[in-house]
């Protein structure tokens, strides 16, 4: 890049201000800006004459100034020459004058020497009157250079030579003395001498001396221009030259060379090692600031990419930002904002109550104002109705400071928390409702209870706690499936509410139990119309997908103050009740008692022994007998768990295993109960009772467990129990729930040769689809159709076809529960093949067992063994 010559118009760093000026008052400036350009204007109250004359001057001073001689030698020479020309002149005229004084000198010597060399003379020649000689006299004075008249004066008599001279002329006159007595006056004497002679003798020697100084001066002037030339102008050119070629690029690097022979060190030489300086200096600050420049320019793209790149971060980020000054004025919003809480629209430079309407606005600027007080986070949460609809932002807003410490903006992040406020109310809700029927759950029923205890301690009222079970519920699922299973808890829900008063509470604890609260209970009576009204909603029949169900419903009560003083005694109280109704006949309502306390307590007491008998071995296996009807030969056995009790006796099955199934301690049992049974059979097998088989129950839950098939594999692998010695019993209801799972478990057991019954066939959907889909053996009768044979024409109806239906199918058929010789006749002559029961042995420990095995003697219709004492009483 070259230096402009016109830098004002090119480059920046090289501009010349150019002022404005007025033409009326030209050497006036006006106040400007930089980029004004240089133009006349006027300012007021300049009188328009004036302002004429000023553009006139104007017009000539630019004139002058394009004029002027723009190189400086002949501008040297005519300076050197009018000097010279003065100076010879003041020359001239001292030396004219100089001379002009000598003249006059001479002019006066020459009066001297008249009055010294002819007065005498002249005198004589007048006192005798010789005419000739004072003639002669006379000539010989006009002789002298500038004598132009002599006159002589005696008495009458005048003598004269010459011309007079009228001006410019010195006149003396001298007196003539008679020589005998000089004191006596002859005549006179006049001479005249003329100043022109002398006057032309000064100009001649003017002229000469003029034309000779005015050459000296020329000839000096000369002399001047050439060294001045040599010496000066033409380092000035190259310097002017330099600096007319000095570029940007060359700055620094190309110094000024003067064509000057050894070191001078004079003012040139200053000049030029200044212009190298200069551009040395101008070099290295052009380097310096081209790499500020680079450098500024790398800044300010990294800053312009850092700038793109936050911008594309928070638009692309899905929350909210925003950055308002203390005037509640938009410094920065990114597009989620927009889209959020502007519909789109970009706010930035203005205000909040320019973009929001005046309540919005406030509560925001409220919240900016809070944030910029507090000087920290400030959390707020905020509700838009915008494109998606109703939603609810966490706006986390902080103060945004300068460096030096002061705020100067309010930054926000707003977070879109509409689904997490709405899992947060789910959760809230589903800890305390019952999702499926839309109750209250057990903390909200609990806590509605303690209320009414409160309540009620303070006006002296009672409390009544309701526990409501469904008669058979499980029969439901079973046969018709969950889905049904849910229909009905929703419908029997409702029924509940349609029941009740406001303030009373129904929930539900989960299955189908249900719990209600009635504060404020006046009498008791009251609570016995409730129930009652309960019991008769729940015995109007449901519809269900096209099913019409009956069911009924057992309801336990308990009373506040009698029977418990806070929620939990009054809900065991009533649950105890409940099951109370139910042991009497279920469709009915029991209020709770003393003994029913016992045995609420007796449960409890059980579920807390549970555990530590299982870890201590206090349970034991009995085995019933399986008959082949045909030969009356032992086959097999149903394992049957007993809990022995200090002191003889046992707790039955029927007491703890619901409870294990409660408490979940039915996985590590079942596991120990296949483990002792498969063990147990494998040690019939060693005594050589090959084939003799061993019937395990299955809780539901158990094969519902994941991994159960392994474990069952494991087991036998342990206990060297051949796979086929091995039955499980299940009931209806596991496989019509969750179908899926079972089925892949059933077909993994089955897989292995594990033999499966249907255990208490008939009570439940007997079905005969499950039947055909499941990997099933056996089918066994229940007992209560067993206990109607011969006696009951209906169950003796359902043995014969389950007989008929099971052949038909392939399956074998056990009948439980035969206790007499005529059940064992009637069911072999109608082809069942196997059966246990009473009439055969009750089930028995595994030592009897085993001698009964070793005995080899086939069992008759009538009993073989007398009846043991009741094994299964309960202590
Ligand atoms: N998951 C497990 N359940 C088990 C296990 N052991 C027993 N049980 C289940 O407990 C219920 C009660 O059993 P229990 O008190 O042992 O009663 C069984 C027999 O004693 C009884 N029985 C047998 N024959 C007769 C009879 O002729 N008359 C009569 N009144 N009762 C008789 O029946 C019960 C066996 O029933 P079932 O299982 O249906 O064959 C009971 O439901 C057991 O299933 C266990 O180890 N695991």
């Amino acid at each position: 890049m070259r230096v402009s010559r016109t830098p004002g118009r090119q480059n920046p760093h090289w501009r010349r201000p150019r002022l404005p000026y007025c033409l009326r008052h030209p050497g006036r400036q006006v106040s400007c800006r930089p980029d004004d350009e240089l133009r006349p204007v006027v300012m007021p109250g300049c009188p328009v004459g004036k302002h004429a004359l000023n553009t006139s001057l104007l017009a000539w001073k630019r004139w002058l100034a394009r004029a002027r001689p723009r190189r400086l030698a002949p501008r040297l020479i005519a300076a050197v020459v009018l000097v010279g020309v003065a100076l010879a002149l003041l020359s001239t005229a001292l030396q004219l004058y100089g001379d002009y004084r000598s003249e006059l000198r001479t002019i006066d010597e020459e009066f001297a020497q008249i009055e010294r060399t002819t007065l005498d003379a002249l005198a004589n020649s007048v006192w005798s009157y010789n005419e000739t000689q004072i003639r002669l006299t006379l000539n010989g004075l006009m002789q002298l250079r500038d004598v132009a008249h002599v006159e002589v004066k005696a008495n009458s008599e005048r003598f004269e030579a010459g011309q007079r001279v009228k001006e410019r002329a010195i006149r003396r006159g001298f007196e003539l003395h008679e020589p005998s007595r000089p004191a006596l006056s002859i005549g006179t004497l006049t001479v005249e001498a003329s100043l022109d002679g002398v006057y032309r003798r000064l100009l001649d020697r003017g002229l000469v001396i003029l034309a000779a100084e005015s050459a000296k001066a020329f000839l000096i002037a000369l002399v001047i221009l050439v060294l001045v030339n040599r010496w000066i102008t033409r380092h000035l050119e190259t310097m002017a030259g330099y600096t007319r070629e000095m570029s940007l690029d060359r700055l620094g690097r190309e110094p000024l060379r003067l064509q000057r022979t050894g070191r001078r060190g004079d003012e040139l030489d200053q000049v030029a090692a200044a212009l190298n300086d200069m551009s040395r200096e101008l070099g290295r600050e052009l380097a310096r600031r081209t790499a500020a420049d680079a450098e500024r320019e790398r800044l300010f793209a990294a800053y312009e990419h850092n700038r793109w790149l936050l911008q594309a971060i928070i638009d692309n980020t899905p929350a909210a930002i925003f950055v308002r000054d203390h005037e509640s004025r938009f410094l920065l919003v990114n597009r989620s904002y927009r889209e959020f809480f502007t519909g789109g629209v970009d706010v930035v430079g203005k205000t909040l109550e320019e973009v929001f309407p005046h309540d919005q606005a406030e509560s925001y600027l409220l919240a900016d104002q809070r944030t910029l007080r507090a000087d920290s986070y400030v959390q707020t949460e905020v509700e838009v109705t915008n494109a998606q609809g109703l939603r609810a932002y966490m706006a986390q807003r902080f103060p945004l400071k300068r460096s030096d410490g002061e705020m100067f903006a309010v930054g926000c992040v707003a977070t879109d928390i509409t689904e997490r406020k709405a899992s947060e109310e789910r959760i809230r809700y589903l800890a305390q409702y019952d999702v499926l029927t839309g109750l209250p759950n057990r903390t909200v029923f609990r806590d509605r209870v303690s209320q009414a205890i409160a309540q009620a301690q303070r006006s002296g009222a009672q409390v009544a706690v309701m526990f409501l079970d469904l008669d058979h519920f499980k029969n439901v699922n079973d046969s018709l499936g969950h889905e049904t299973g849910d229909e009905l808890l929703k419908s029997a829900a409702q029924r509940l509410r349609n029941c009740l008063r406001a303030g009373d509470t129904a929930a539900r604890l989960g299955g189908d139990e249900f719990v209600i609260c009635l504060p404020t209970l006046s009498e008791a009576q009251h609570a016995i119309s409730i129930a009652e009204k309960v019991l008769d909603a729940l015995r109007q029949p449901f519809s269900l997908d096209g099913n019409e169900l009956h069911v009924r419903g057992s309801l336990g009560i308990s009373l506040y103050p009698g029977d418990g003083i806070d929620a939990d005694s009054l809900m065991r109280a009533a649950d105890a009740a409940m099951y109370h109704a139910k042991e009497k006949g279920r469709d009915s309502f029991r209020f709770f008692t003393a003994e029913l306390n016992q045995a609420a307590q007796r449960r409890l007491e059980v579920a807390n022994r549970l555990y530590e008998a299982l870890q201590r071995g206090e349970f034991v296996m009995h085995y019933q007998p399986k008959i082949e009807l045909s030969t009356g030969r032992i086959f097999g056995a149903e394992a049957l768990i007993r809990w022995p009790q200090p002191g003889g006796g046992f707790i039955g099955p029927n007491e703890f295993i619901r409870v294990a199934e409660e408490t979940g301690l039915i996985a590590p049992l079942g596991e120990w109960i296949l483990r002792e049974s498969c063990a147990e059979a494998a040690r019939w097998h060693a005594r050589g009772h090959e084939g003799v088989t061993v019937a395990v129950n299955l809780s539901p839950q158990q094969l519902l467990r994941p991994g159960f098939p392994e474990m069952a594999q494991r087991v036998l692998a342990e206990t060297g129990l051949p796979p086929q010695s091995l039955e499980l019993e299940i009931t209806e209801g596991v496989l019509m729930a969750k179908t899926a799972e079972n089925a892949s478990a059933l077909d993994s057991l089955a897989a292995m040769g594990i033999g499966l019954a249907i255990d208490d066939f008939g009570t439940g959907y007997s079905s005969l689809a499950y039947l055909q889909r499941f990997p099933i053996n056996v089918l066994k009768i229940d007992r209560s159709f067993t206990d109607g044979l011969g006696s009951d024409a209906g169950d003796t109806a359902i043995v014969t076809a389950i007989i008929a239906m099971a052949h038909s199918l392939r399956l074998h058929v056990v009948a439980e529960g035969v206790e007499t010789a005529e059940q064992a006749l009637f069911l072999k002559s109608h082809g069942c093949e196997a059966a246990q029961g009473y009439h055969f042995s009750k089930a028995i420990a595994p030592d009897q067992f085993i001698k009964l095995l070793d005995s080899g003697l086939p069992m008759r219709i009538a009993p073989l063994i007398p009846a043991p004492a009741e094994a299964g009483s309960v202590k």
